[in-house]
């Protein structure tokens, strides 16, 4: 167990912000905390890394646990020339191999030079992502990690997260309010709304009447067609990985289904059935 929260509850201001809050990171685990704005995510996060105390209940940390946080708002003055290489190293010194090794697990050390002002949204983010990679975390704490990230952009952003945790057997905790594409990356999902309102696998929170209650009953419906993405890897030459790890020249069906075009997807899905 990396974290686990025990009734949690924080106070500020004479209002329960959370309160009653349940929630454990194992190793090579990754949580996902949906729920509305204001819903305390941000706050149940900053709770479960020590940065806030919770007023009741307990947070239990494993011992000498190494936490890499990207929170919500990053303050970079923006008015500053800053290179990515800078970035990376704003919180402490970083070894240049640690460094470049952390940009390629996210696919930007080409940009090592970059001013991070040039960066598109899903380059800044995973430069974000290099950041707390760098120290190598046992767990990675991601508050809402693709802010200013395009559809397609963001699908690639959470299958990297997911290789991350294969790769490094790290625990994340993850943050995000829309929560389509996360739900088929995510081992367990957590729903918020000042209390945990619903919790379990993915399929299980997007039928439960609490989840459906607090986002529409349309939520659940793009679950199936996201999950299809994630049956394959795309590998560098082009070829694809699919489930059973075979290797295959495309996804077995001759469409390009990763360019976020739902009604694309809808078929193949169907057509896989
Ligand atoms: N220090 C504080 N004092 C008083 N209220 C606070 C404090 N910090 C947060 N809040 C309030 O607590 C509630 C939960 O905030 P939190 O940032 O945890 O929500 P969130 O689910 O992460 O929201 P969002 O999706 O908008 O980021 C909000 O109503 C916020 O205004």
């Amino acid at each position: 167990m990396l974290v686990e929260m025990k009734n949690a509850g924080v106070r500020r201001g004479g209002r329960w912000l959370v309160r009653g809050v349940d929630l454990a990171v194992r190793r090579g685990e990754i949580v996902t905390l949906v729920g509305p704005n204001g819903s305390g995510k941000s706050t149940t996060v900053k709770t479960a890394i020590g940065v806030l105390k919770p007023d009741e209940g307990t947070v239990v940390r494993a011992r000498g646990l190494k936490v890499g946080y990207v929170p919500q708002k990053v303050s970079v003055d923006w008015t500053l020339p800053l290179t990515v290489g800078r970035l990376m190293q704003l919180t402490g010194p970083l070894r240049t191999d640690a460094m470049t090794e952390a940009l390629e697990a996210v696919g930007i050390a080409h940009l090592v030079n970059m001013e991070v002002q040039a960066l598109s949204g899903g380059e800044f983010q995973r430069a974000l992502l290099a950041r707390a990679l760098a120290r190598k975390p046992d767990l990675l704490v991601l508050d809402e990690p693709v802010q200013g990230v395009d559809f397609s952009g963001e699908i690639a952003l959470y299958q990297l997260i997911r290789e991350l945790r294969d790769r490094t057997g790290c625990g994340i905790l993850l943050i995000s309010h829309d929560l389509h594409v996360v739900m088929a990356q995510t081992d367990m999902v957590v729903c918020l709304n000042g209390h945990v309102c619903c919790r379990g696998t993915p399929e299980s929170v997007v039928r439960s009447p609490e989840y459906t209650r607090l986002f529409g009953s349309r939520a659940g419906e793009t679950l199936a067609i996201y999950r299809h993405h994630h049956d394959h890897t795309h590998l560098p030459d082009g070829r694809v990985r699919l489930a059973d790890g075979t290797i295959a020249e495309d996804c077995g069906d001759g469409h390009n289904h990763h360019a976020g075009e739902a009604e694309k997807d809808l078929a193949a899905e169907r057509h896989d059935a």
